[in-house]
């Protein structure tokens, strides 16, 4: 094929499978798991190609609020196409958030609408776009005072925030819209900050330091690039989600359940800071094998269970455990710059079902606690069903946990607010006496 026109051929494959990947996740699905089924059914993708699919899909959906109110003014009347709706999106993402040439943007736009069998619609696509294009300023101003479409949320959502942050919530909405960093947690039996920051100066990687563990890569790299990496010395961890298992306190020989484990990346961290014995369950077992892999590049062993955490009759042989991590399935609600589908997938009444599912797990992991033995419950949701108000009825319900403070963490009663350093998580230490 001559050049020019493999090259068209690339960019209209983006723009169809980017519009395709937007569409699945608007009908529910997960964007991570239609992506893998995009990278699959279409093996022949090169790399850059796969990158540009992944960058419109995430930014589509990061924006996709303000862009649903753009096309909305751009059409006389409701478009029922869902499929064209999806493209219209994509290529308004494009034209606001992408350096690729306008003109050609829409150009691929009209082509695409051919492509997936619109043929009819190319005046309504080219006419959108352009209009887009010349009225841009008004259009994006008359979104002013819809919420929705300002923040890129959810209404329930910024409203919940609201309530519930009255100093944070704009704060949050901003973070969840931007480009997650990218954070290593270095093995500090293998190396330490510093000396891992002059192995990425040697590299030309750029990064600074968070703490005496973390260090965020000023642009993320792909991990093949990262000094050490199959050797263990570094492992890809935002730096909230580094407290866990500092906080658990794990000392040499003892007892330690991970109980939410997959993929395991504080299943590894807990192992890096002690000699422990630790079971690692997790109810998925395919997110399981992740944790196999993980240990294994990392050189550590750990008892490896599929099962259901708040079911402890299937899988628990009765020995008390030293130390219990409860990082429980959750609404995610503080990684939503990672994955921007969730906030379109979730509904308000699933953080209440989330709730209950935590709660029945904290309640059946705390009768495997020894006396003396340390729980750390934690989310990576910023809503208080699942944080603060779980917790308090937690304690309610056990007169024998006690909540032990943070240590050398700055959060609002456990909730790590999200931020340009972190993720959202939420921590509680309970001890039993
Ligand atoms: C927040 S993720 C855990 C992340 C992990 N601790 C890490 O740091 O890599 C929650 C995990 O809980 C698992 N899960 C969900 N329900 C469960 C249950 N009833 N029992 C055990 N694991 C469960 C999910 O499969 C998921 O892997």
């Amino acid at each position: 094929m001559h050049a020019c026109k493999q090259w068209l051929k690339i960019l209209l494959d983006i723009q169809r499978l980017a519009s395709a990947s937007v569409c699945s996740v608007l009908a529910g699905r997960n964007l991570s798991v239609v992506l893998q089924a995009v990278w699959q059914k279409n093996a022949k993708l090169a790399p850059q190609q796969r990158a540009a699919i992944q960058d419109i899909s995430y930014g589509t959906l990061r924006y996709l609020g303000q862009l649903q109110g753009v096309l909305d003014q751009l059409l006389d009347k409701p478009l029922r196409d869902k499929a064209l709706r999806c493209l219209l999106l994509v290529g308004l993402y494009q034209l606001q958030y992408s350096k690729a040439a306008s003109h050609a943007i829409v150009d691929n736009a009209v082509k695409t609408a051919i492509a997936i069998k619109q043929a009819h619609a190319k005046g309504l696509v080219n006419a959108v776009l352009r209009n887009f294009m010349r009225r841009k300023e008004s259009l994006l101003q008359a979104l002013e005072g819809n919420e929705e479409a300002s923040y890129s949320h959810p209404q329930w959502w910024i409203d919940k925030l609201k309530m519930q942050y009255p100093e944070h919530w704009q704060s949050i909405l901003a973070v969840n819209n931007q480009h997650p960093p990218m954070t290593l947690r270095i093995n500090r039996n293998l190396s330490s900050v510093d000396a891992y920051l002059n192995q990425l100066k040697a590299n030309e990687i750029s990064a600074r330091a968070l703490g005496n563990s973390a260090v965020k890569l000023d642009h993320p790299v792909s991990v093949d690039k990262l000094p050490g990496f199959s050797d263990g010395v570094v492992s890809v961890q935002d730096a909230g989600a580094q407290y866990a298992a500092t906080l658990l306190d794990v000392k040499d020989g003892m007892r330690v359940l991970d109980a939410c484990s997959a993929p395991g990346g504080k299943t590894a961290h807990i192992l890096e800071l002690a000699k422990v014995n630790l079971t690692a369950l997790d109810s998925d077992s395919e997110r399981l094998q992740k944790v196999s892999q993980n240990l294994k590049r990392l050189n550590f062993t750990a008892n490896l269970i599929t099962g259901d955490a708040a079911d402890t009759s299937k899988w628990w042989d009765g020995r008390l455990f030293d130390r219990i991590l409860a990082d429980v399935p959750c609404s995610a609600s503080g990684v939503v710059r990672r994955h921007p589908d969730i906030k379109w997938l979730r509904r308000a009444q699933d953080i209440l079902q989330f709730a209950e599912q935590q709660q029945k797990i904290l309640d059946a992991l705390w009768r495997c606690l020894a006396i003396g033995g340390k729980l750390l419950y934690v989310t990576c949701s910023v809503f208080e069903k699942e944080n603060g108000s779980q917790m308090a009825a937690f304690l309610e319900r056990h007169q024998d946990a006690q909540r032990l403070p943070l240590t050398g963490i700055d959060t609002l009663e456990g909730q790590l607010i999200p931020n340009e350093m972190h993720d959202g998580f939420y921590y509680a230490l309970l001890a039993k006496g």
